[in-house]
């Protein structure tokens, strides 16, 4: 007999928040003053902007890596949240993850209580190339802390450490942070597929096992071996 166990994951993290930088830059202007000093720092954020929205930290890859071992460099942005399933063994029960993927841009942060609600785990994403990804995430672990469910499983993954020549984040500085919170951490790459599975076996790890006593109320469902059907007598 072995339990099925339905785990909700969700995947957070997000490239720096320039907009919001900017618009405290620009608080209590004139609408002239405004547009004669700042214009050139628009033209600058909308490439910006353009820019951080074209290159995510890599959940969906991460995502797609695990549930489908299959890398796209041209995925898209994420709208709103996608949805994906994988069932893995962990001793004597089957994890089943109903993965939540929230999208990274600023515009979809209010979105994310919905999906981090009820989740076991969440899976903090940043990209190591990018300091800024780095500080986001700390904010996402206190939204998590405030709002979260208590006893969340908190994972960290440093995506991307293909490009470690590039790299802005060094490791320790994340290894010292996650263990100041309790959390996992682990550096990935969706494109090269490392550590991917790594990151979800340690969250596995994480989750308490079935309590024999417990009926029903676990999100578990068994599993069990069909009897044979009862033979039928005709007349
Ligand atoms: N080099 C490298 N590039 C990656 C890796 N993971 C993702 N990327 C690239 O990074 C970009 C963004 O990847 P996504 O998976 O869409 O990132 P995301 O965090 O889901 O983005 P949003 O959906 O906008 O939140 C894409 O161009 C990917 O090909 C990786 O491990 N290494």
């Amino acid at each position: 007999m072995m339990a099925i166990r339905e785990l909700k994951v969700c995947l957070l993290g997000v490239q720096a928040p320039t907009i919001l930088v900017l618009a405290q830059l620009l608080g209590g202007r004139t609408f002239l003053h405004f547009l004669w000093n700042v214009l050139p720092w628009l033209l600058r954020l909308m490439l910006c902007v353009w820019r951080e929205e074209d290159t995510g930290v890599g959940k969906s890859s991460i995502v797609c890596r695990f549930v489908q071992d299959h890398f796209d460099h041209n995925i898209s942005p994420t709208i709103g949240a996608s949805f994906m399933t994988k069932t893995v063994p962990c001793g004597n029960e089957l994890h089943k993850f109903l993965i939540w993927d929230t999208a990274g841009q600023e515009r979809f942060h209010s979105l994310a209580p919905m999906y981090y609600r009820g989740s076991a785990a969440a899976v903090i994403v940043y990209d190591i190339t990018k300091q800024d990804s780095f500080h986001t995430l700390k904010k996402w672990v206190k939204e998590l802390k405030e709002h979260g469910p208590e006893n969340i499983v908190m994972a960290i993954a440093g995506n991307k450490c293909d490009l470690s020549d590039i790299r802005e984040v060094p490791l320790k500085d994340a290894k010292e942070y996650a263990e100041s919170i309790g959390a996992i951490v682990v550096e990935t790459s969706a494109k090269n597929a490392i550590n991917i599975e790594e990151l979800f076996q340690g969250i596995s790890r994480q989750i308490p096992p079935l309590d024999p006593q417990e009926n029903g109320n676990t999100g578990a469902i068994k599993l069990v071996k069909p009897t044979a059907p009862a033979s039928r007598r005709c007349c």
